[in-house]
């Protein structure tokens, strides 16, 4: 279908050839601000031309959570002023429909961001850990009641179509398991479940394929697909720039800085040829792994002997027998709820059969000692963690420095501990040389990893917009609130965290949630080179591989979970 501009549009509707119904959003020559600023402070968003007719399909595209993309989903919106304002509003197609009647575009106009899990409530150790213990009231509330549980008046029409969505989205069999019980992907699938039920018109997913397994991939992507081409409802996705193109996509809406530029797909070249460097970044030449490929002398860190986990008759994991070494770089594989996270769970202490694997039947020895004679908090100090639930749990404390943030790594807690953040040490007390050492380690990590090494510009906390402010220097960067940085900072905040005390074991699950590209590359560079030392081992989870810092030539191993069973791939 043919793209129409402002004034094509006007011509098109005066000649009766398209009317505002077949018009899903219009916006012409529009600059977008936030509510309170007048339109003489620098725009989110500026000179915005973009018409989104039915039966197009379209993606925005832009850098990763709290960047551009998010300002452009936060404007349809309506949490952004648009100036000029359209008379009849920016979606045509809602003021016009066949009853005639004007609908509002907010009941009828919803998002779901994929970005991170949201916080179920205020954080803390107890939410990173209920997901095993489900004692709480509140998280004792099955999918099935979760689903149902705003009244919302189309809920008993919804009803209609729920059993064969949540089959086609793979939920029928968890309905009644604990919503904390779900692992990500079936959160994400469930979340987008939930959103169908309010029966929006036009409904935004942003960045919906993140922490989806290969094969949920191409089952969402043909569902949206679906449900866009039927207009129940209508779907606009947002991807980072790096994410592949769904094949289904007609347009792009391609955001970069605070410009926006729309295009048929087939147009958008410049794009392709972005996304291959990035790849290829992935894959420069790191430091030489060499004894990596000597594998059998090096110290054991973990091992997992006949290791089951289950619930009632569920089995997540049977007889896992897993073995890590000091520098090891290792992708945990496996699709959505095949228990990788649990795995890493009993491993960090946080599942409670972490304490019950009983010996000799099953055995768990992390740093040489069997796991019931290593107190948790010891634990914590030898394990470095990046994870969704990590991310979801770190309170947000106001007065919360980065610097203190980042000091709460040495001894893996959420409560910045002694003066400057740097902790007082499990023996309760450092001694000088200790603490100096983790006060260099904390300059170390923001400058190895602060916002000089990913970004030209400030960005700003809550929409990302471009700041002609210089970058922040490490100094001032250690000094700012992390409640206040955008998702992807907090992200490389919690990734500094982990790796800040050299711990010898490091887990990345999923870290590279909400970052942009350059942040991505920053990391990923400071991994492959001089980020870990030799003695250290790295377990990443990623549903990508070409997400992961090191390759076959580094000597990457892969353990994949299956129905249950683990083996090496
Ligand atoms: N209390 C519980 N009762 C029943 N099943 C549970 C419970 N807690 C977890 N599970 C199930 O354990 C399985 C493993 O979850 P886990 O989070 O480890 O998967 P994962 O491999 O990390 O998945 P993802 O890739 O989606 O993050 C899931 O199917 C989950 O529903």
């Amino acid at each position: 279908m043919r793209r129409v501009s402002g004034l094509a549009l006007i011509r098109a509707l005066h000649s009766g050839h398209r009317s505002t119904q077949d018009v899903v959003i219009h916006i012409p020559h529009a600059d977008v601000f936030r509510f309170g600023d007048s339109n003489r402070a620098s725009p989110v968003l500026k000179d915005v031309d973009w018409t989104v007719n039915e039966g197009e399909n379209w993606a925005v595209v832009g850098s990763g959570s709290g960047g551009p993309k998010t300002a452009v989903l936060q404007m349809l919106l309506g949490y952004l002023r648009i100036s000029p304002s359209p008379p009849a509003g920016i979606f045509p197609f809602l003021s016009s429909s066949s009853s005639g009647q004007w609908r509002d575009p907010s009941a009828f106009v919803s998002m779901v961001s994929f970005a991170h899990r949201p916080r179920s409530s205020g954080g803390g150790f107890y939410d990173y850990t209920a997901r095993y213990g489900a004692v709480r009231e509140e998280d004792r509330i099955t999918l099935r009641q979760n689903m149902f549980s705003d009244t919302a008046e189309n809920v008993t029409n919804a009803e209609n179509n729920f059993d064969d969505l949540a089959e086609t989205l793979g939920l029928k069999d968890l309905l009644d398991l604990p919503l904390v019980a779900l692992s990500n992907g079936q959160t994400r699938r469930a979340r987008i479940l939930k959103a169908l039920l309010s029966q929006p018109e036009l409904l935004l997913l942003d960045e919906p394929l993140t922490g989806l397994d290969v094969d949920n991939r191409s089952i969402i992507l043909s569902l949206l697909h679906n449900l866009h081409a039927a207009r129940n409802p209508r779907v606009i996705m947002g991807l980072r720039a790096q994410d592949p193109v769904p094949d289904w996509i007609s347009h792009l809406a391609v955001v970069k800085d605070n410009r926006i530029s729309t295009r048929p797909k087939n147009e958008v070249l410049a794009l392709e040829v972005a996304r291959a460097s990035i790849n290829k970044q992935g894959s420069q030449p790191g430091e030489v792994h060499d004894h990596l490929h000597q594998s059998a002398n090096r110290k054991v860190l973990v091992e997992l002997k006949n290791v089951s986990v289950s619930y009632h008759e569920r089995k997540v994991l049977k007889n896992i027998h897993w073995t890590i070494r000091a520098g090891d770089r290792l992708h945990l594989q496996g699709s959505n709820g095949s228990g990788k996270t649990t795995l890493l769970s009993l491993i960090t202490g946080d599942h409670p059969q972490s304490y019950t694997q009983i010996p000799p039947k099953s055995e768990l020895i992390l740093f040489g000692r069997s796991r019931s004679r290593i107190p948790t908090p010891q634990l914590r100090s030898l394990i470095g963690v990046v994870s969704p639930e990590l991310y979801n749990a770190f309170p947000r404390r106001t007065g919360m420095s980065v610097w203190d943030v980042v000091g709460t790594g040495f001894d893996g807690g959420f409560v910045s501990l002694g003066t400057k953040g740097v902790g007082v040490g499990l023996a309760g007390g450092l001694t000088n040389e200790e603490t100096q050492w983790r006060v260099d380690r904390i300059w170390e990590v923001l400058k190895k990893l602060g916002p000089h090494t990913w970004s030209k510009e400030g960005t700003d906390k809550e929409i990302g917009t471009q700041k002609s402010t210089v970058v922040a220097s490490p100094e001032t960067f250690a000094t700012r609130s992390f409640i206040d940085r955008s998702a992807g900072e907090q992200s490389m905040v919690l990734l500094m965290r982990a790796l800040v005390g050299r711990p010898q074991l490091v887990l990345l699950d999923e870290v590279w949630s909400g970052m942009d590209e350059a942040m991505i590359t920053a990391a990923r560079t400071y991994l492959r080179t001089g980020g870990l030392t030799d003695e250290q081992a790295v377990v990443v989870i990623s549903h990508w591989e070409d997400e992961v810092p090191w390759g076959v030539d580094d000597g990457i191993k892969r353990f994949r979970l299956e129905g249950g069973d683990g083996k090496e791939v």
